[in-house]
């Protein structure tokens, strides 16, 4: 399941976060590729100071977790710290595929990759999301605030800037629920439960979805 969380950043949260990016510096993102990803990846990544990094983590990890449809989606038991990254004219990330295994203290699996769009689509050209999911190509430029999650299992490139300036700041999830398939069924359950709650009350159906939702996220979650 891929999900998009539009408005994930209203205006005002979007000038704080692009402020502070703006006051901090940019390495080559060469320096965290993995072997393969060097070959493909073409761009520019932000190094904050600690302070300016925890303050990132902070607002991104608060207003993801205040989204309904992204928790009752993924499940997160942790959000990796978040990236930034930048691709101006020629900028690329090739086709790849995501660490199975992130982080350097406290390993953690990826199972979901995060994209938060920072620029506004009309300031560059190029620069999609793509990803090959279910069979199919599909392409993601959203506006400015905007999110998308999708699981980490997707080969996904981004395609090169051919004008502008594309900013996103990203980070990779580790759910309770290890695979997607579960997740899905997890989501689509409760958001059943609050329909028939929204149109119905507490009926019966609701407590009997409720249960299956409840006892099967107990056989389904590692914590
Ligand atoms: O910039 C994006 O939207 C995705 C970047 C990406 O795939 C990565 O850093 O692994
Ligand atoms: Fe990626």
């Amino acid at each position: 399941m891929i999900i998009t969380v539009p408005k994930l950043l209203n205006a005002e949260q979007l000038q704080a976060i692009n402020g502070l990016i703006d006051s901090g510096q940019f390495e080559d993102g060469q320096n965290t590729a993995g072997w393969h990803a060097k070959t493909v990846k073409q761009n520019r990544q932000w190094l904050g100071s600690e302070e300016q990094q925890a303050e990132l983590d902070h607002c991104l990890t608060v207003a993801l977790s205040q989204q309904q449809q992204f928790t009752a989606s993924s499940y997160p038991k942790y959000i990796q710290p978040f990236m930034v990254s930048e691709s101006c004219e020629g900028g690329h990330y090739g086709p790849h595929i995501d660490d199975a295994l992130m982080g350097q203290e406290a390993i953690a699996r990826s199972d979901l990759s995060c994209t938060i769009f920072l620029s506004d689509p009309a300031q560059y050209q190029g620069g999609e999301l793509r990803m090959d999911y279910q069979n199919q190509s599909l392409e993601f430029k959203l506006s400015a605030g905007d999110a998308i999650v999708y699981p980490s299992t997707t080969l996904h490139e981004v395609t090169p800037v051919s004008q502008g300036v594309r900013r996103v700041a990203l980070t990779w999830i580790e759910s309770y629920v290890r695979h997607a398939s579960q997740r899905e069924i997890l989501y689509d359950l409760d958001t059943a439960r609050k329909d028939i709650m929204n149109q119905h009350g507490k009926t019966d159906a609701f407590d009997r979805i409720t249960k299956s939702h409840a006892n099967l996220l107990r056989q389904w979650a590692d914590t």
